[in-house]
């Protein structure tokens, strides 16, 4: 059983003491229900005596100076960045005390040993999580920085023969360092070179060694088949051909028992067969298997490889250097050397380096690696433009807003390699499956080679002869491939579309959804609203009602913030400066200007707090709401200064994407609307969703995606950025856009990287192919395992054909896994 890891998080919140708490309370909710996490608490500063750990088991460390969030959360779904992404969502910061990264390694002899590296990491303190990619070349971890290093944790990579291939960036401990050290990890990553620098047959030693096991097998067969050469001989080359077979397993094990720990694994079980059959004389059969087993691990290796080259090759997508204009001349400069404002040209169907804002130029860029749009989107000053994406016709200047490591691309490759070493709930069934089945095979093999003698069934040479060819039939092998190898390539594939899923649970509960609830504002509309009608009340112009709306709108981040400020703009009304904003979380906001006292919002605000609205006002909002608009009031001191109405556009090819969903077996669409009635009817009938729930607080959408849950499995689609807690609730979070925001990138456990709902078919598509591979692979292994164990005790197939049955199954396995790398989903592309 692997042991929660624990985590005390001292927490950087707003000054403001009243808030601090709401903010505490707030994230411990958004922890809580977040899956993988066992148990949230406070610890007080107070309430700590000095120095002395929270908790028995902790070391001592120096009094922290703010409150302390313990959280107990499952390494293998949960990870560092998620804490972090919810704690910016509930407007606290966390201390860059803990670090987290992804060491890409080599390993050498010890490829597909992860859970060895893992048990090693994990056991030096101060590290709370290890988890290794399951093709076995990235290892993630997340570790306290006053009790380790990341030259702690890569000495202890070398020392379970995985050498770490990154160049370590920054200086560990230095508070400047963490996102240095990311990049870092992620510049390894993204280094194509360092993983391919071995000669092949050091790469390939393993294979290597199966290749000669086969080689002498087949000469020692010959030898006694063919010629009078002595037997000796012919029992040289199969011992040979045994010790090449071996050598991989045999290597582990010794590693293991050198630091104290024993395994019962598949491994041993092969070992223990192996040997077996050597004792009966069947030389042939125990090379055979050993032979068999160790071709099969490397060609598992080498397809599963594929899946992860495929995260590879999004890397090398970015050029390594840039044309950067300095001093007003062009500079072809290596891509590390490139700074935050640096000015980038990208010329004719080049491919961008860095991530930017394009400040001249006009070009269609084909945006496909990112988001996977498969049209080329306009890029004209001012809009943004992504690393790895190719330029169109026309010559760009863009100025530089994330260098290397920062990049969308970079973060799109971390976050990838951290979701593949996050298990799947059926790989965790499996993994418990595997600890129990393997020491109840061995208890009955000594049974089966004890008991049948005793009775005078079976002679005990043919009982042990039995009971090894069931050591054979009964590993499964196939059964701990099946899962992973199914996450790793449909995590791929998803990336490669534009589709970012964060591990393999996720994948699986994708795949599971049947109800969709869909945010209005930017999911199903542009997000870009316009002021269509401006009703001031009598004796008010209506500029003196724009500008106020816009003096107090100007500080808000909210779409119909800026169609209310880019409606003062182009009307050329002069905008008083106001002070003091306070925002009123779905329902509008409340500022001073020239010391009056304006609020801008919806009906309910104002009803909220007790003040009367009058009739005028009401008939004209209602008057708007009726037709299809959303509506403000502004009130200035007690003076009503009127309505503004604003509508927004549903995008393009919505209808077409909900009926593609709808073939891919969702069955109610639903759309949540903190937007009144109106709008919400407007825009549902146009779109066509089943139902629509308008006029909701943020709360209300929380309660209204738990009452869908009732229904079905519910996975909800916003932008990740107000959105964030209906998106935890929800068995599937996705955010929109992710491309464009970082935090609907870290935050939702499923990020649309473009700003477009017409990926989501193409991604549930997927999960559900995902799912029904899992479930295959889970019948096939375990129905070969039951029918290969009643044909080996029964004495029907002997060792030989119950290592070419087992091993089949296993590549079976894993070929049906792979089937995912090349998942395009009907009338997508
Ligand atoms: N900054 C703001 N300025 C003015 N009114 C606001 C503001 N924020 C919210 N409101 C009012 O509250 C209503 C609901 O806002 P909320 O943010 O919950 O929904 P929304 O984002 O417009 O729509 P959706 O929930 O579909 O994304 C708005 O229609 C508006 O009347
Ligand atoms: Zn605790």
């Amino acid at each position: 059983m692997r042991r929660a890891a624990r985590l005390d998080l001292p927490l950087l919140l707003p000054e403001v003491k009243d808030l601090r708490d709401a903010c505490v309370a707030r994230l411990m909710r958004l922890l809580e229900r977040q899956e993988g996490v066992e148990s949230v608490h406070v610890v007080e500063a107070s309430a700590e005596p000095d120095g002395e750990p929270p908790h028995a088991d902790g070391a001592t460390r120096t009094a922290p100076s703010g409150p302390q969030l313990c959280l107990h959360y499952d390494p293998d779904r949960l990870t560092l960045t998620q804490v972090e992404a919810f704690a910016h969502a509930a407007g606290a910061g966390v201390t860059d005390r803990f670090a987290h990264m992804v060491i890409p390694f080599r390993a050498v002899g010890a490829e597909d040993e992860g859970r060895r590296i893992e048990d090693a990491l994990r056991e030096l303190r101060g590290v709370s999580a290890a988890v290794v990619n399951f093709a076995g070349q990235v290892v993630r971890v997340e570790f306290d920085r006053r009790r380790v290093d990341r030259a702690l944790i890569e000495a202890r990579l070398r020392e379970v023969g995985a050498v770490p291939v990154a160049e370590t960036v920054g200086q560990e401990g230095a508070p400047a360092s963490a996102a240095a050290v990311e990049a870092g990890a992620s510049a390894g990553v993204t280094s194509p070179a360092a993983p391919m620098s071995k000669s092949w047959s050091a790469r390939n030693r393993t294979l290597a060694w199966s290749i000669s096991s086969g080689a002498l097998l087949v000469v020692g067969w010959a030898l006694g088949r063919f010629t009078e050469a002595p037997s000796a001989l012919a029992l040289a080359s199969f011992a040979a051909a045994y010790f090449f077979g071996a050598r991989d397993l045999v290597g582990h094990f010794i590693a293991d028992l050198r630091r104290g720990k024993f395994r019962f694994n598949i491994d041993l079980l092969m070992v223990v067969a192996a040997a077996g059959a050597a004792v009966l004389d069947a030389w042939l059969e125990g090379a055979l298997l050993l032979f068999l087993f160790s071709l099969g691990h490397s060609l598992e290796k080498y397809a599963l490889g594929r899946a992860r080259r495929a995260i590879a090759a999004l890397a090398e997508l970015a050029p390594q250097s840039a044309t950067v204009i300095r001093d007003g001349k062009e500079l072809s400069v290596p891509i590390s050397e490139v700074v935050r404002g640096d000015r980038v040209v990208i010329k004719p169907a080049e491919r961008i380096p860095v991530d930017g804002a394009v400040r001249e130029g006009n070009s269609a860029v084909n945006q496909a690696p990112i988001t996977g749009e498969s049209v080329p989107v306009d890029k004209a000053p001012g809009k943004p433009v992504f690393a790895g994406t190719v330029n169109g016709e026309g010559a760009l200047v863009v100025e530089v807003t994330a260098a290397i490591g920062d990049r969308t691309l970079d973060r799109v490759i971390k976050l990838v390699s951290e979701a593949q070493t996050q298990k799947a709930p059926t790989q965790r069934f499996t993994d418990r499956f595997a600890r129990i089945f393997v020491p109840i095979v061995l208890v009955a093999d000594v049974l089966l080679i004890a008991i049948p003698p005793l009775l005078g069934v079976w002679t005990l040479e043919e009982s042990f002869y039995r009971a090894m060819a069931l050591l054979v039939a009964a590993s499964p092998c196939a059964l701990a491939l099946g899962t992973p190898a199914a996450v790793l390539s449909g995590i791929a594939q998803a990336a490669r579309k534009g589709v970012l899923i964060k591990g393999g649970a996720h994948l699986e509960s994708l795949g599971a959804i049947t109800v969709l609830a869909l945010d209005k504002t930017g999911t199903i509309t542009v997000g870009e609203p316009s002021v269509t009608d401006l009703r001031p009340t009598t004796g008010v112009s209506t500029d003196a009602l724009l500008a106020t709306a816009a003096a107090v709108e100007q500080r808000s981040q909210h779409p119909l913030a800026h169609a209310i400020i880019g409606a003062a703009t182009s009307a050329g009304v002069a905008v008083p400066a106001a002070r003091d904003l306070e925002s009123v979380t779905g329902r509008g906001i409340r500022s001073t200007i020239a010391g009056v006292r304006v609020e801008v919002g919806r009906l309910l605000m104002f009803e909220e707090r007790g003040a009367a609205v009058p009739a005028a006002v009401r008939t004209e909002v209602e008057e708007l709401e009726r037709a299809g608009r959303s509506t403000v009031a502004v009130l200035r001191g007690d003076e009503w200064l009127g309505v503004i109405g604003i509508a927004d556009e549903p995008r393009a090819d919505v209808r077409q994407t909900l009926d593609r969903l709808r073939a891919t077996g969702i069955r109610r669409i639903v759309m949540l609307t903190g937007d009144n009635a109106g709008v919400g009817n407007a825009v549902g009938m146009e779109v066509g969703v089943d139902d629509v729930r308008a006029g909701l607080l943020p709360e209300d959408k929380v309660a209204a995606i738990k009452e869908l849950e009732r229904e079905g499995r519910v996975a909800m689609v916003g932008d990740g950025v107000n959105d964030a807690p209906a998106l935890a609730h929800a068995t599937v979070g996705i955010a929109m856009g992710g491309a464009g925001t970082a935090a609907a990138l870290e935050t939702a456990d499923v990020a649309l990287m473009g700003d477009d709902l017409g990926r989501l078919p193409f991604a549930i598509g997927l999960s559900r192919q995902a799912r029904a591979i899992i479930r295959q692979n889970l019948i096939v292994s375990l129905a070969v395992i039951a029918l290969l164990i009643v044909a080996t005790t029964t004495g029907v197939i002997g060792i030989g054909p119950a290592v070419v049955v087992h091993e089949g199954s296993t590549l079976v396995v894993v070929g049906n896994a792979l089937r995912l790398l090349v998942y395009r989903h009907a009338s997508t592309g």
